[in-house]
């Protein structure tokens, strides 16, 4: 697999490296002693599922609070997506700042959320799904948001006119009323 640092600290696009053969080509999705060796968590607990029937279905922006903070491994796994990371570190020099990623399930692309980072994506077709791991259990009590559509994270969602979005997102905090995440 290859591992190329994002924009963010701490972030990685994570691309396979297929060895190629008659049948098709086989390669790594995951690999903790790659992971372990460039510094990513390789802790793995989960595996998470997201089936979403629309284009325009936007779940985020969504982390889990210190100490139970989890690091992520995002990829589509049929149709589209516009995949978003947001740095919410106190003090971290990207603070506030995100980068954009579009995932299909033809690329076979990953990104790789480290802790301290909210995350959500916008689906770009119908049918899509989404499999991401996770580093660390589920913990209802440490779930926390912010607005999706917030004026300063200025996140350009490309169907943000057709945007599908639970309430429970709706309701979350604007980014300046966010209390941010322990420094890197
Ligand atoms: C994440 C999660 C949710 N649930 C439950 C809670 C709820 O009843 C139902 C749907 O949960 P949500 O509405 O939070 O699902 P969703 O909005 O898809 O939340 C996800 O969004 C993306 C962007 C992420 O980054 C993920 O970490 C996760 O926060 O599933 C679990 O039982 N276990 C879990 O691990």
């Amino acid at each position: 697999m290859i591992l190329t640092p994002l924009d963010l600290p701490g972030a990685f696009l994570v691309e396979p490296e297929p060895i190629r053969d008659d049948r098709g080509w086989f390669a790594r999705a995951f690999c903790a002693e790659t992971f372990a060796a460039h510094g990513l968590d390789p802790a793995l607990r989960q595996i998470n599922l997201s089936h979403n029937a629309r284009a325009g279905t936007l779940r985020g922006l969504h982390l889990q609070r210190a100490p139970e903070a989890e690091a992520k491994l995002v990829r589509c796994a049929r149709g589209r997506i516009l995949d978003v990371i947001v740095d919410v570190r106190a003090g971290s020099p990207s603070f506030g700042r995100h980068v954009a990623i579009e995932l299909s399930g033809a690329d076979h692309r990953q990104v790789y959320v480290p802790r301290g980072f909210a995350h959500g994506f916008q689906t770009l077709e119908d049918l899509t799904d989404v499999v991401y791991c996770m580093s660390t259990d589920y913990a209802p009590a440490a779930q926390a948001g912010i607005r999706f559509d917030d004026p300063d994270l200025a996140i350009a969602w490309p169907l943000l006119d057709r945007a599908i979005v639970s309430d429970r997102d709706r309701a979350f905090p604007l980014f300046a009323d966010f209390a941010p995440e322990p420094g890197p």
